[in-house]
């Protein structure tokens, strides 16, 4: 068969989330995919998909994400779709993806990283330093409430989610003082400077793995998708999370278990950062280590074994 590119007549779909930052990073791709072929942005035809997770009667319970379903909550609708040629692309925050993909789905084209750092988001002060003991603070982030639980335990904590504009609504009603979102979907969004976000240094709070960047994922017999893929795919952002992938897949983690990771490169050099806790933040293990490029996943999977030894028995109860 010969291959074709999309035209305005047989365009190419890219599946999506509907929230506004599924939105903008669907627009990205399009985008990247458009300027890369020279072609019309109508050769692409954004497809938005729900998903379970989108439900807005689940995420009003502002219940532990956990206990509503657990991974693929945000993206099983969606691999449906892309499997049974309903869409030819899904565009994913990789922070929010599992690390193994269904038979048949391949996810490994990445746009470059946005801002890894988390932001302290405030209406009140500025950064975590100036709010006061027995404030509370609003997250349904099992890392970033560890983290919190280590640093600042005399805060209180409060379950809280929803797309970015649901969150700043639920601060001006007061239902918390401060909370965290990543740089990288204020940014997305054009929301820098229209929001009090304050970023915290990954010094201060480790990010998420794969926390600021996008992925594309794809049927793997989809060749003709596979060249055009090839096209915008972002190297380095692949060398780094390719070791924080390996060592959340060793951990055993996903999103929602309290851990964080970060790779970062210099020339041939790939540097991982390494972090996990218990829920209550009682304790936190950490480590730092450098390798070889080539090495990072390696790395990856060397510090979940170092870190999982160090921890030792009844850390990880918290996985039962
Ligand atoms: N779990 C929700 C989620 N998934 C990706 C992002 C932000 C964008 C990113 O990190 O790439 C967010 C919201 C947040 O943490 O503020």
């Amino acid at each position: 068969m010969v291959k074709q590119l999309p035209t305005p007549a047989a365009p190419l779909k890219i599946g999506t989330r509907g929230s506004p930052l599924a939105l903008a990073q669907a627009y990205e791709t399009r985008v990247r995919l458009a300027e890369a072929f020279d072609l019309p942005h109508e050769a692409f035809e954004i497809v938005v998909i729900k998903t379970t997770g989108d439900d807005a009667a689940l995420i009003a319970k502002d219940k532990p994400l956990k206990e509503l379903g657990g991974k693929g909550l945000f993206t099983k609708e969606i691999e449906e779709q892309l499997l049974d040629g309903s869409i030819d692309i899904a565009v994913h925050s990789m922070k929010d993806m599992p690390t193994l993909q269904p038979r048949g789905l391949l996810l490994e084209t990445y746009l470059p990283r946005e801002d890894v750092r988390d932001a302290f988001v405030c209406l009140k002060y500025k950064s975590l330093a100036d709010v006061p003991e027995g404030a509370v603070m609003g997250s349904s982030s099992l890392r970033r409430r560890a983290q919190l639980a280590v640093k600042r335990p005399d805060l209180m904590l409060s379950e809280f989610r929803g797309n970015v504009q649901t969150r700043l609504k639920k601060l001006e009603e007061g239902v918390a003082d401060a909370t965290f979102l990543a740089m990288a979907g204020l940014t997305r969004l054009g929301m820098i400077g229209q929001v009090p976000a304050t970023p915290v240094e990954v010094t201060d709070m480790l990010p998420a793995v794969a926390q600021g960047a996008i992925g594309i994922e794809r049927r793997g017999d989809d060749s003709r998708v596979a060249d055009m893929l090839a096209a915008i795919h972002h190297e380095e952002t692949g060398q780094r999370l390719a070791a924080e992938r390996a060592f959340l897949a060793a951990l055993d983690g996903s999103c929602e278990t309290p851990l964080a990771g970060l790779a970062e490169l210099d020339g041939n050099t790939l540097r991982l950062r390494g972090e996990v806790l218990r829920p209550d933040g009682s304790e936190a293990i950490n480590d730092d280590q450098s390798a070889p490029l080539e090495d990072g996943p390696e790395l990856g999977r060397e510090m979940a074994a170092k870190l999982l030894e160090q921890a030792g028995k009844g850390f990880f109860d918290w996985r039962a």
